[in-house]
């Protein structure tokens, strides 16, 4: 009997959680880095299924980086980056938008719904989504099709969010010729974010959050300003798959998100503790 009872309490702790964020909306960015094993895919999508039922309004942007270089690894294609972004031929590019749109997106949606989400899956090219341009480096290395946001176009998701379902948006842009552009996905879940007056932003990774020092796993750094992550990306102490996430973080923070944080996905539940609990997991990164 106490076992019981000490469920609900869990239940009714959660409450001024459940509360404060009914009817908001939550982008949750779900890496490539945090899908390698089923049981945490699958304890994900049970939890942010969990949000919906509770009123909560999740989206979520997914990556999809390790399933891209196993295939260009299976064609005998190079994966080469810059910045933690890939280098995108046009040949690449058709990879890409195979791997993501025709498999990984659709792996997502498909397990979403088996635990009731009613998740329908789009790529930023659907309703012109997310419309995009090259994108521009100080240092001018050429980086082919990867594509910079230059505007988000967020009606197709409102009415998706309005009629009760579950987006699951594949980071792929569309060009002013018609052409595909591969956009990092923390990138575009920053903006997505930003567009849709979100009140969090969460991207879920594969490491505990923001180290000090990427070696060292106890080196956590729970809340960070803007300022202090910029600085650590330009000691180096940020670096590779971790610079887009913080640009990610200023992205939303500066378009008016309240709040962003990088968490370890490999954790069970991470997302529910994030949301409905006082200890916060993870970085924090704010203003
Ligand atoms: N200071 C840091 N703290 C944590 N991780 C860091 C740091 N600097 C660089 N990284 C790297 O960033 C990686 C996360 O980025 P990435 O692999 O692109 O994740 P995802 O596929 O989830 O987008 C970590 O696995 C780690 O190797
Ligand atoms: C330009 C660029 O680098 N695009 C990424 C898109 C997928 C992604 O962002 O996946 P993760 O979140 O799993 O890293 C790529 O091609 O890998």
């Amino acid at each position: 009997m106490e076992d019981l009872i000490k469920k609900a309490d869990i239940l009714v702790e959660a409450l001024p959680y459940m509360r404060k964020f009914h009817d908001k909306t939550v982008v949750i960015k779900y890496g490539g880095s945090a899908m390698v094993n089923d049981e945490i895919k699958k304890s994900v999508l049970e939890d942010i299924t969990l949000l919906k039922y509770v009123g909560v309004n999740p989206v979520i942007v997914h990556g999809g980086g390790p399933v891209i270089n196993e295939t260009l690894d299976r064609f005998g294609i190079e994966s080469q980056f810059h910045q933690g972004l890939r280098i995108t031929t046009k040949e690449i590019m058709e990879v890409v938008e195979m791997v993501l749109v025709g498999q990984v997106n659709k792996e997502i949606v498909s397990l979403a719904n088996q635990f009731g989400s009613k998740s329908i899956g789009i790529s930023g090219k659907d309703g012109n989504l997310i419309e995009a341009e090259d994108y521009e480096l100080e240092d001018d290395v050429d980086l082919g099709y990867v594509g910079q946001v230059t505007e988000i176009n967020p009606e197709v998701l409102d009415n998706l969010i309005n009629s009760g379902f579950l987006p699951v948006v594949s980071p792929i842009g569309v060009g002013s010729e018609g052409e595909s552009y591969n956009i990092n996905a923390d990138l575009v879940a920053g903006q997505l974010a930003a567009a849709l007056d979100a009140d969090k932003l969460i991207l879920l990774t594969n490491v505990e959050g923001i180290l000090e020092e990427e070696s060292d796993k106890d080196s956590l750094i729970s809340s960070l300003t803007i300022e202090e992550a910029e600085d650590m990306i330009e000691t180096g102490q940020i670096a590779g798959g971790m610079i887009p996430k913080v640009n990610s973080c200023i992205d939303a923070l500066d378009g008016g998100v309240r709040r962003t944080h990088i968490l370890d996905g490999r954790i069970s539940h991470s997302l529910l503790l994030e949301i409905f609990t006082d200890r916060g997991i993870g970085t924090m990164i704010t203003k």
